[in-house]
């Protein structure tokens, strides 16, 4: 279960989050069976995040948005995979919708991008998925593996065994409009069986293939009991303690 933050909570913030989740994680009330948990803060947080991980040795792992295509120089703004793999990084998102969109971000950059986390011993973690117009039009299992195709390219079968992909319908992301179980099973089970089909059982039977569009702890459970779900990359519901807890132990209900 990983909670991409996105553009939210600064440093200070983020310890908060971080401290309240990982004291929730362990009380012994709560069922959270063997469930990972990855928090996916803005890279000015991450600093933070490792000293409060490894000091207090928190179960919880951590990764970055977004990774450059580069590996140093003279690239203002830019973050390298090294740089974040120092930081202790175990995941990194990449080709995330809002990157796709705002950024310009194509399959070859995402590729890219997937290969340098990689080759830095963190895991990518890629997203795919259509939007509002391709699902209208029926093209969305389509349209969504040209995309895993495209941005897992060049990775061998016993890489692809442990990599994460991410299916996220652009028109279910913070908009409330979750997909139905059905529907997501409908694209991960395609993902997954185009993995097969392409790397074999092995890399398919790895790989972790998540959901994410409006993941709430009330809607959770009906979306990981579905075969090909994997896990949930959640946006907006991350950002509170008590609702991803609940997505992390599939359930809202309250603990008496
Ligand atoms: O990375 C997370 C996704 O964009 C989902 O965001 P959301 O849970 O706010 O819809």
């Amino acid at each position: 279960m990983a909670g991409n933050w996105k553009m939210n909570l600064n440093h200070q913030e983020a310890v908060v989050l971080v401290q309240k989740l990982a004291w929730t994680l362990q009380d012994k009330r709560h069922d959270f069976g063997e469930v990972e948990v990855v928090v996916v803060p803005p890279f000015t947080d991450l600093r933070s995040v490792q000293t409060l991980v490894d000091g207090d040795r928190l179960s919880v792992r951590y990764g970055a948005q977004d990774v450059s295509t580069q590996d140093s120089g003279a690239f203002t703004g830019e973050i390298s995979a090294a740089m974040l793999a120092k930081l202790g990084c175990s995941y990194v998102v990449v080709g995330h919708s809002e990157r796709r969109e705002h950024h310009g971000e194509t399959d070859a950059v995402v590729n890219t991008k997937a290969h340098k986390a990689h080759a830095a011993g963190m895991v990518p973690i890629v997203c795919v998925g259509e939007g509002l117009e391709v699902r209208r039009a029926g093209e969305h299992v389509a349209h969504t593996l040209a995309q895993v195709d495209g941005s897992l390219a060049g990775f061998a079968a016993e890489q692809v065994a442990g990599l994460v992909v991410a299916y996220e319908p652009v028109w279910a992301i913070g908009t409330g409009e979750v997909a139905t179980p059905e529907d997501a099973q409908e694209v991960c089970g395609a993902i997954r069986a185009r993995v097969r089909e392409v790397h074999g059982d092995a890399a398919a039977d790895g790989l972790r293939v998540l959901y994410g569009g409006s993941v709430k702890a009330g809607n959770v459970a009906g979306i990981m009991a579905k075969d090909d779900v994997d896990g949930a990359l959640v946006g907006g519901a991350s950002l509170q303690v008590d609702e991803f807890s609940g997505i992390c132990r599939f359930s809202d209900m309250p603990v008496l």
